[in-house]
């Protein structure tokens, strides 16, 4: 429940660049999900000029996780204000901090966690060839962005897999292939035809 309204949520992971935000795009388009990626989040924290800017921009800067009451309180505000009730939560939970503060702040489990998964030497080359213009789309921060996925990021995938949550997508295919599999994950969220006679 938040805020009086049951919500399912739906937790993207995967190293940086595994394309946990091209394939959120078409899942909403397909699945009538919201997508919050909590990147984005605090990139338009930054942005607004909040008391909080110089500390997420750094973090940012060197690959480092912001603090989680910081991030789950734009998540929460996001949530809260969407008239949706089925979400997408993209780059989050990052570590155990964030993960266990989201369960104690929301009381929210995830439905599952979308894990996409790829070999770094894939994700380096994607990452230098994005082009959006990210303070942290260089190779020292790739670098550093890859240590913390490993030491921080992946034992969260684990304690969900050892709660049977985690639905393992093979994310080195070509972007159409890879949501066909993601496609089939979803099929139980596809919309409902009524048809009325
Ligand atoms: N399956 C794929 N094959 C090849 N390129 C891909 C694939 N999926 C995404 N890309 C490209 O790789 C880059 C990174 O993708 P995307 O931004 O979706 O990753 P991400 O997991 O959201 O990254 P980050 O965690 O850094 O935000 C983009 O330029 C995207 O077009
Ligand atoms: N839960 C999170 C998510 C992200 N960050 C910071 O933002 C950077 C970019 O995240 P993307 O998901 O857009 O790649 C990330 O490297 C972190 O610095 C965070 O702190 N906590």
């Amino acid at each position: 429940m938040l805020g009086g309204k049951k919500v399912t949520v739906v937790f993207v992971l995967g190293g940086p660049g595994s394309g946990k935000g091209t394939q959120c795009t078409t899942i909403v388009e397909h699945f009538g999900f919201t997508h919050l990626s909590a990147g984005d989040l605090l990139r338009a924290e930054i942005k607004s000029g909040s008391q909080n800017e110089t500390m997420i921009e750094n973090m940012i800067k060197e690959g480092k996780i912001v603090p989680s009451e910081v991030t789950i309180k734009l998540l929460q505000e996001a949530m809260i204000k969407s008239e949706n009730d089925k979400f997408l939560i993209d780059g989050f939970p990052r570590n155990e901090e964030n993960r266990a503060a989201f369960e104690n702040v929301t009381k929210i489990s995830p439905a599952f966690v979308l894990f996409f998964d790829c070999a770094e030497e894939e994700l380096e080359k994607r990452l230098l060839g994005r082009n959006q213009g990210r303070v942290d789309d260089n190779i020292e921060t790739i670098r550093k962005r890859f240590n913390v996925f490993v030491e921080s990021s992946l034992p969260v995938i684990e304690y969900y897999s050892s709660k049977d949550k985690v639905e393992k997508i093979d994310a080195a295919k070509p972007i159409p292939e890879v949501f066909e599999d993601v496609k089939a994950i979803f099929a139980p969220y596809a919309p409902q035809v009524i048809y009325l006679f």
